[in-house]
This record gives structure tokens, sequence and C-alpha cells, in this order.
């Protein structure tokens, strides 16, 4: 592994885009997809991340000119020892059904070396990777490197958060350099290598079935605000020539992992061209739009990306942030309101602390308000809100980084997330201590009404 120069990797920039990318020029063959020798001798392949006849504008493959092709390996087999706690498919055999809200510690680092195959772990998820639909939130812990493998996942596209520890990725279209703070997508199918050049990591991962990722539409925001295509980052062409005897292909299928041997790194793509790729994006160079006079705007205002389903307008998930920005709303309670919402909410935090959740929201933590379970500002948040009055001044949201996963499917949790030691059972107490601030005296000494009766007031 060369570790000198992740910092100053070039990538190509835009999101959508049809990129070329040669680590050799004259690599990629002129005026067509499939010559019959290849330039530089190389093997043509192409990866389909839609089926072949999707609208042309959902459209997405890429072609990769490799020193040997992907086929060359022997026979994929269970991998031993098997990863049990990967779900791909949420039934009553695999997850349960909870409406409780739910939030969990950070989780400790394992004591013994862990790479990121094994450090991840499914926490809740909706549907199905075999039926196309659904997704995956899993989380990771690990501190050591992948070696002499690489990953495949065959079940969706991964969206990435770490949390703590950066990530050195090496992709069959080149090397990502992602830290805390950045987020990362890797498409499905595509091989990937995690290396982790500051040990001890941990992280969030969104997993969505049978859909990609895309940047929300703005409506009547315009034509700029949000995450700017522009800001996504694409890795350029990278390869390493050399036989490597034994090299493993661990892919994920159907939730389950699989091995496969062969002589030499997948990571031997000299060009590709294509719009079916892995990128990255700075969660801070987000441009937020938010309310300017009064009243609390819809979390939707910060969504990063989203993944569709075939409701308009309804997300198979939302990848929407919590950034350092402004709050000026004038008579306003200005944190999240109370609420119940037909989405359901998985939430996490990179750093700093969260608006609503004065104790026990830390980062590396998590917490899950399902379909219509009851959430918002935890007691000490709501009366630091009130203290602050009617004239509170323009106040500004620094140092913090919170995320959230919003489904339109409703999650079913796995049983090691439920009994984890880091659940914090005693998570509804934060809204206990919410107390009555009722009063009708005003009206009473008013109308001469009196407690327990029925009263129409009309203004
Ligand atoms: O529950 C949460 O903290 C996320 C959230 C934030 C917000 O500003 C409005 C609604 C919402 O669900
Ligand atoms: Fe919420």
């Amino acid at each position: 592994m060369a570790t000198e120069n992740w910092s100053e990797l070039k990538y190509e920039s835009g999101f959508g885009n049809h990129l070329s990318s040669e680590a050799l020029p004259g690599a990629l063959p002129k005026d067509q997809n499939s010559p019959l020798i290849c330039p530089l001798g190389l093997y043509a392949e192409q990866v389909s991340g839609t089926s072949f006849t999707a609208p042309r504008k959902l459209n997405q493959r890429s072609w990769l000119y490799r020193i040997k092709p992907s086929v060359t390996h022997e026979p994929f087999i269970p991998r031993v020892p098997s990863q049990k706690h990967l779900v791909s498919e949420f039934n009553q055999a695999t997850s349960s059904a909870t409406p409780t809200q739910l939030r969990w510690k950070p989780a400790d680092v394992p004591v013994s070396p862990t790479d990121f195959i094994d450090g991840l772990y499914t926490v809740c998820g909706a549907g199905s990777s075999f039926l196309r639909h659904g997704y995956a939130i899993h989380m990771y812990t690990a501190t050591k490197s992948m070696e002499g493998c690489a990953f495949c996942n065959a079940d969706g596209d991964f969206l990435i958060v770490p949390q703590q520890g950066r990530l050195w990725i090496t992709t069959e279209c080149g090397r990502l350099q992602v830290s805390p703070g950045e987020i990362v997508v890797l498409p499905q199918g595509f091989r990937f290598s995690v290396n982790l050049p500051d040990g001890p990591s941990r992280g969030y991962v969104a997993e969505i079935f049978g859909t990609h990722f895309q940047l929300p539409d703005l409506g009547p925001i315009g034509a700029n605000g949000l995450a700017s295509a522009r800001d996504f980052l694409t890795p350029t062409a990278w390869f390493e020539r050399d036989s490597y005897p034994g090299y493993t292909i661990v892919q994920k299928f159907g939730g389950e992992l699989f091995t496969a041997r062969q002589d030499f790194s997948p990571f031997n793509v000299v060009a590709w061209h294509g719009n079916y790729v892995p990128y990255k994006y700075d969660l801070h160079k987000f441009c937020p739009f938010n309310t300017v006079l009064f009243d609390h705007g819809d979390p939707s205002i910060n969504t990063v990306l989203t993944a569709p389903t075939d409701k308009p307008g309804v997300a198979l998930l939302d990848f929407v942030i919590f950034p350092p920005r402004w709050l000026v709303a004038e008579h306003t309670f200005r944190p999240p309101y109370y609420h119940r919402n037909c989405m359901s909410e998985f939430m996490g935090l990179i750093y700093g602390a969260y608006e609503a959740k004065a104790d026990g929201f830390h980062p590396g933590g998590a917490s899950l308000h399902s379909c219509m379970t009851p959430h918002g500002p935890d007691t000490k948040s709501y009366e630091a809100t009130i203290a602050r009055g009617e004239n509170a001044e323009p106040q500004r949201i620094d140092g913090t980084m919170a995320f959230m996963f919003e489904s339109y499917l409703i999650p079913r949790v796995c049983p090691w997330a439920l009994e984890s030691p880091h659940r914090d059972t005693d998570y509804y107490q934060c809204w206990i201590g919410l107390r009555s601030h009722f009063s009708c005296k005003e009206r009473e000494s008013e109308d001469g009404v009196g407690s327990g009766e029925v009263v129409t007031v009309s203004e």
C-alpha cells in the first residue's frame, strides 16, 4: 500500500456525469467500447448498474479496461467464518418490529484486530435485496486494513459515513481518501478494499436495494444550493499489475458472504469510462437553506442525496444532514418540533452536539424513531429554548454534524442491536421531565370558567 500521497489524489468532479479516465495514455479504446483487440492488450468489461433497457436518463454503466477480466477466479464458496451480523432480508426470522424510541451509545472499537468486513453489522432495515426493494442500515467498528482481499456488495449501493478515522478506499475506478465529515458512495457490484491509516475507525452505512442515489430536486429554491454537483468527486484510474497469489474476493450476496480466490489484484483497471462510478462528497461544502423569518422548516430542506421509490416525492432513503448554520427565526421554537412522522428516522452524529438532544446522543451513537413514533427535543433542550425567550438573538449552531437516514419503508431491528450493551434503555427518560405549562388562568378570569368544563373560545 502506497502511504504517502492519499491526501493529494486527483479526482473527477461532478454528479452523474459520463467520465473517462486513463492511468496510461492511450489505454481507452477510441470510437468504440469493445474493439477486437483493446489498446495495451487490455480486456474490456462492462459493469451495469441499471438494466440495459432503463430509460436513458436513469441508465448507469461503465466500461472497465483491465489487465485480466473479473471472471478469472475459482468458484465462490461460503466464507468461513461466516458473518452472522449482516442482514439483507428483513422479516420475522431476521429482525423485530418495535415502535419504541431507540437510542444507542457509541460502540467501542474492538480490541482484537478487525477489518471493515468483519466490523460491519446491520442495525435495522426493510425489504429485501432479492426483491430489489428496501434498505439496510449498518454500522462498523474496525481497527485494521483489509489485506489480500476486496469486498464486493452484490446486494445494493453503500453510502458510508465515517465518524472516526479516515478510510483509504481502493476501488476498480481508482483510490479515494474519505475523512470523517465526508461521505462515500460505493455502487452495487464494485470491488473495493478499505485501509485504515488512523487505526481505530467507526461509522455508519446506508445500503439501498434496487435504486441509486440522486441529487434532490430544488423546486422553488432555484438552480443552486444544497449539495452542488461539482463537489462530488470520483476517483481517477489507478491500477496495480503484480500477480497476487491467493487474493480473495469477498462477495456479499443476499446478506451472506462468499469468497473466491484469484491470483491477481482486482484493482487492475488501467482505464475506464462511464457514469456508474464511486464518488465522495465533503459535507462541509453543503449550502444550507432555511427559515429567515419565522417557524421551523422540515428537515427535507437539508437533503444531500435521495434514493427514490416509484412514488413521486417519496424516498426509499433520504440522506439528510444538520450542519453548522444560523438560527434566526423570530418568535419561534427553533429546535426540531415535536412530531410523529409516517417516514422512519435513523440518526447518527459525526461530531459535536445535536440541537434537539442536550444529553445522551454522542458522536458515534445512533437513534431510531420509526413510523409514527413520537419524538422531539429532550427536556433540557426544551427548557433551554424557552429560557432564551421571545427575543432570542440570532444564534449560530457550530461545530456539529448530525445526519439522518429517512425512509418510507418501516425498519425492523436486528436482535444484536436490540440486545446490545450500548443500547440506552433509559432513552425515554429524556422526555419524561417535560412538564405541563398549561394555564387557563387568563381565560378563567375573563370568562369565569372553571377547570373540567369544555370551553369553546371564539377569538
Ligand atoms: O427528529 C429529528 O431530530 C430530525 C428532525 C429535525 C428537524 O429539524 C425536524 C424534523 C425532524 O424529524
Ligand atoms: Fe424526527
